[in-house]
């Protein structure tokens, strides 16, 4: 296995040009591949997970010219559901949540014969809430292995519409799924939410996506959603992908410990993503933050810790944890559960993580405490497949703690030059 030494470093500080958001790269790309008319995405992610899709929307016969370097794709929409000729296909969607839900309530509308898998992980995921809303409306969904996880088989057919329900308390991807698919139903689609809904700011996401491809959605305070009968996705022509505000979490983490100034450009205040919050977090803590339109700035300042409810930055949410090292006082990460159900157990495993550099960790069911001491020393850091706990590491090594960081490579998922752009900002 691959080791990635950090050693100590004295100053963070410059301007990061973010790569594409993947939770938009992904909607932008299925939403082209239904709609009418031909589609240009800018700056699309180029990653594990956006490759994923792309494969998968190939397979399926969606044709489009990608320009991996330039970041610029051009989709030609299939006007409606993606029916596929009758021979079973096989879609590997590696560990992506945002290619395996949305694909797999897309493709039960429509004619063909599928299998959704992924890695061993994905198969670790569940995915129940989404089959169970899927299943009344007509789908044809089978699972192959472990019952309410991947793989599945999906025989494709009409969706009714109607009135579902759908738990929305252990992954906001289920709505979001189900929501895509709605105009793809022959009826007014009711959706009801049942359960606390998490994550809720990537509900806007898709809305806002929905609604730039030309559907409207009636959003009853996230507790009832309807989509009326009659629309459908109509190519915006060109869409700009804004920048990763997940990634940007890291340049701004870095400035507030390691100096800075670090602006990191392509998300700001006009950002759909709700992951921009986690400037206010880190803000809380004692950095200087300083908004722009499409843009964020931040420095150091006194870092104290904070006890917040994270459940609307879920991702970003990693990033406090570290940061939380270089803060006077513990901080508390709460309502987080479901980080339980992501790329590895997150709960688990930072705790692990953290205790290993010195720091005082206590693992709740869906809380993390982290105390800071007055000595961190260096650990190889166990990664365990998760880009974002390799990432949120590296920090330790901007706050003068060497650190090695185990598999660097896993931040292929969503941010392959990930150590290169942080490389590129020491002094
Ligand atoms: O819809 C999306 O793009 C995402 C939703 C979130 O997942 P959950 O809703 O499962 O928390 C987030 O963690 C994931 O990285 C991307
Ligand atoms: C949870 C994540 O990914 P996914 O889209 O696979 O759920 C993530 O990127 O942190």
């Amino acid at each position: 296995m691959k080791q990635l030494p950090l050693p100590p470093i004295a100053h963070v500080e410059g301007d990061v040009y973010l790569p594409g958001s993947k939770s938009i790269s992904n909607r932008a790309l299925l939403l082209a591949a239904l709609s009418e008319g031909e589609t240009t995405l800018t700056n699309l992610l180029d990653s594990d997970d956006i490759r994923h899709m792309l494969n998968a929307l190939a397979l399926l016969g969606v044709s489009y010219q990608w320009q991996a370097e330039k970041g610029e794709i051009v989709v030609q929409g299939r006007g409606g559901p993606i029916a596929n000729s009758d021979q079973a296909l096989e879609l590997f969607l590696g560990n992506a949540g945002t290619a395996m839900r949305p694909l797999c309530a897309a493709l039960v509308v429509g004619q063909g014969d599928y299998v959704l898998t992924g890695e061993p992980r994905m198969k670790e995921r569940p995915i129940g809430h989404l089959v169970d809303a899927l299943r009344p409306l007509g789908a044809k969904v089978e699972y192959l292995e472990a019952e309410g996880y991947p793989p599945l088989r999906i025989h494709a057919s009409q969706l009714a519409g109607g009135r579902v329900s759908i738990d929305g308390s252990i992954s906001s991807q289920f709505l979001t799924a189900l929501l895509m698919t709605a105009p793809l139903c022959q009826d007014t689609l009711t959706i009801d939410v049942e359960g606390e809904l998490v994550s809720k700011p990537y509900i806007d996401i898709t809305l806002a996506l929905m609604a730039k491809f030309g559907v409207e959605v009636e959003n009853r305070d996230y507790r009832q959603f309807v989509i009326a009968a009659g629309q459908r996705y109509v190519s915006p022509g060109r869409f700009l992908v804004e920048g990763d505000a997940s990634s940007a979490s890291y340049f701004l983490a870095a400035a507030a410990i390691g100096g800075g100034p670090i602006t990191v450009h392509g998300v700001g205040r006009a950002s759909l993503q709700g992951d921009k919050y986690f400037a206010d977090a880190l803000a809380a803590m004692g950095a200087e933050i300083e908004w722009q339109d499409e843009s964020i700035t931040a420095r150091r300042g006194e870092l104290n810790g904070i006890d917040m409810d994270m459940n609307h930055i879920p991702d970003a949410a990693m990033t406090i944890a570290t940061t939380a090292l270089f803060a006077k006082g513990p901080t508390t990460i709460r309502n987080v559960y479901n980080w339980r159900v992501k790329e590895t157990d997150r709960l688990a495993a930072m705790a692990t993580e953290l205790k290993k550099v010195g720091a005082v960790v206590e693992e709740g069911h869906d809380y993390l405490r982290v105390e800071p001491v007055e000595k961190l020393h260096h650990a190889a850091i166990d990664t365990y497949n998760d880009h974002r706990i390799a990432m949120c590491f590296s920090l330790l090594a901007v706050g003068g703690v060497p650190v090695t960081i185990n598999d660097p490579g896993c931040t292929a998922k969503t941010f392959p030059d990930y150590f290169d752009r942080l490389n590129a900002l020491c002094r």
